[in-house]
């Protein structure tokens, strides 16, 4: 059989990255995905706005659901200060493996746990398997479905402290319509909405940044 879009992802990464560079993975992975072949990667457009607000927080530790092939994950780590973790969820196995090799060719795999498995799973366990005590910052980025389950597991497991900052991708596109109702209808959260463009193209897309009030 022919090889998965992941792995010309991955194949993409390794011909036309450094070693070690994340910088240099970030853009062969958006050059690909704008040139040869669409994939559902935050991106360059939003990846800005993700980054920006990362800086912003400076987590020492954060939390990913849907690592996918790894992009976010490697936007998310470079900017990380030393010391601080990343934690990302993923239940594919066969995308989980491409991150992997992709997380470790951008030379960040020291400040990243990729978790298989379900995050519905995963997350209660995050505590006696990582010893998490909260997350200062939550990068939403999974099946649109699970934002608002998730986000309440999050809660209900005391993973979410005063000032943690949740980050949702999609929401607009292709939207998560009863998650922007949950963060921002509820007294618990201060939201906001980053309009920007789905990855790659020209439809409009954002992203909704959510401060837990505790
Ligand atoms: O559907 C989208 N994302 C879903 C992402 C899903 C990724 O998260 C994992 N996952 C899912 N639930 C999980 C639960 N636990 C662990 N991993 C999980 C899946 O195995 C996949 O790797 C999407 C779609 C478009 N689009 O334009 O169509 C654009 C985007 O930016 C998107 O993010
Ligand atoms: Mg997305």
């Amino acid at each position: 059989t022919g090889s998965s879009r992941p792995q010309r992802m991955l194949k993409a990464v390794q011909k036309n990255a450094t070693k070690g560079d994340p910088k240099s993975v970030i853009s062969a992975i958006d050059y690909y995905c704008r040139h040869k072949e669409w994939a559902m990667n935050v991106g360059d457009e939003k990846g800005l706005i993700l980054d920006s607000v990362l800086t912003e927080v400076n987590p020492s530790t954060a939390l990913e659901l849907g690592t996918y092939c790894g992009y976010s994950t490697v936007r998310i780590a470079r900017l990380l200060s030393p010391g601080s973790k990343l934690i990302t969820i993923e239940f594919n196995p066969a995308f989980a493996a491409v991150a992997r090799q992709i997380i470790a060719y951008a030379g960040l795999q020291d400040k990243v746990t990729l978790v298989e498995g379900p995050s519905g799973d995963l997350i209660p366990k995050m505590k006696e398997r990582f010893g998490i005590k909260s997350f200062d910052f939550v990068f939403l980025d999974h099946w649109k479905d699970r934002y608002v389950p998730d986000t309440k597991l999050l809660e209900d497991c005391g993973l979410l402290r005063k000032g943690t900052v949740l980050l949702a991708d999609n929401v607009i596109c292709p939207g998560a319509p009863e998650y922007l109702k949950y963060v921002r209808n509820s007294p618990r959260y201060e939201s906001q909405y980053y309009k920007s463009n789905l990855e790659y193209t020209k439809v409009e897309d954002g992203l909704e940044k959510s401060v837990f009030l505790g």
